[in-house]
């Protein structure tokens, strides 16, 4: 586990990076390659997550994918496809060649497609390199994604830097065709309410575990479907992963007063059952935030789920923003505050990012 430097709280804020896989050889019905990163065992696992600094600490899988909760956040292993996020201190970007290593080498799978997202850190000054910047991190992707069609993104507004959202895509090939419908809504919150914040704590005398504060919080309500596996840290702090067929969901808590923080992150769900509206609200009840941002990635022709409404009981919308992605996809990203929350100012995408990158890095601005 990385050891927090901050004198001052836990940086709660993910980093998350998507790596999806093709085969470079045919497949003859061989159950190895139709498992792809899943034959990873569990050394190998490990060894992806020694460089990142984080550890496994519970795991939940079905037939589709293994999902795995870590000392910092959360990995999902699919046959062609690994997301890890992290948060804290950790150094995710330093994994990515162990990863490669595993996927080329050992499994003869080559990259399609990488995506790498953050919101803005709490304690940006104690983060490690290659994370003391999103040029910084840029730079480490473009070491191994350069040679793809990647781009990234700086999405927010220069006078309130911490509501900004960091993209990067790359992609082997630049075509929307073939597309599977798939949405992944990430929301990250801020200023969580204290009597919601508290269930998150460890009670000395009444132990509390993880599974009671699944259900006294209300998260198990969010998607009631998903199998959850939830763990507590001590003294505070909470995780889960939730799983049903090929699509999840994740929770993770800092709930310490000053710098408390939640994310919940859902993808592969059916669209035409989880709406937008309701299941944000559903988030919404659990933790009570001041102020929060959704960040949903659409691909293939499922964009309208994250246009149809903005609208969310008690925050005002301060702005919407959408990009279009190398990959195809479309990312939209809205940033909410609770309505007795002082009005913030435009949000735009800067193009600061693209001045001191290298060529293949463009920030382009669609609204
Ligand atoms: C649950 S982890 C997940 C972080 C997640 N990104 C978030 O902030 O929502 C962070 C919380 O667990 C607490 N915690 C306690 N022991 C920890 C450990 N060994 N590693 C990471 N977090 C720990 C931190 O103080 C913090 O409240």
């Amino acid at each position: 586990m990385a050891i927090d430097p901050s004198p001052i709280g836990f940086e709660g804020f993910e980093k998350r990076l998507e790596i999806t896989f093709s085969h470079t050889l045919t497949i003859f019905k061989d159950p190895t390659k139709v498992q792809g990163l899943r034959n990873l065992t569990r050394p190998q696992l490990d060894s992806i997550l020694e460089p990142a600094c984080c550890t496994i600490v519970a795991q939940v899988s079905n037939t589709e994918f293994d999902s795995y909760v870590l000392s910092e956040s959360s990995l999902f292993v699919y046959p062609l496809k690994i997301i890890l996020k992290t948060c804290g201190t950790t150094k995710l970007l330093l994994s990515i060649p162990k990863i490669l290593q595993l996927a080329t080498e050992s499994l003869s799978l080559t990259v399609s497609n990488v995506k790498y997202s953050r919101g803005s850190f709490i304690f940006p000054s104690y983060q490690p390199a290659p994370h003391r910047s999103f040029t910084e991190e840029v730079a480490a992707l473009n070491q191994f994604f350069g040679e793809l069609n990647a781009e990234a993104y700086f999405i927010g507004d220069p006078n309130d830097r911490n509501r900004d959202w960091h993209i990067y895509s790359a992609t082997e090939e630049i075509s929307s065709k073939n597309q599977t419908d798939e949405i992944t809504v990430e929301m990250c919150m801020t200023g969580l309410d204290k009597k919601k914040a508290a269930v998150f704590f460890k009670k000395s005398e009444e132990h509390t575990d993880a599974c009671e504060m699944t259900k006294m919080s209300g998260i198990s309500d969010i998607i009631p479907s998903h199998v959850i596996c939830d763990f507590e840290f001590d003294p505070c702090g909470y995780s889960m992963n939730g799983i049903e067929d090929s699509g999840y969901s994740t929770v993770h808590v800092t709930p310490e007063d000053g710098f408390s923080y939640a994310s919940y992150e859902a993808m592969g769900f059916d669209p035409s059952s989880v709406r937008f509206e309701p299941l944000v609200k559903r988030v919404l009840k659990v933790f009570g935030p001041s102020e929060f941002s959704v960040a949903v990635t659409c691909r293939g022709g499922s964009k309208w789920w994250a246009l149809e409404s903005g609208d969310v009981e008690g925050y005002y919308c301060e702005k919407v923003v959408k990009q279009e992605l190398v990959s195809g996809g479309c990312l939209v990203y809205k940033t909410y505050a609770a309505l007795d929350t002082p009005t913030k100012v435009t949000m735009q995408c800067r193009k600061e990012v693209a001045e001191v990158e290298s060529e293949v890095v463009v920030c382009r601005c669609i609204s």
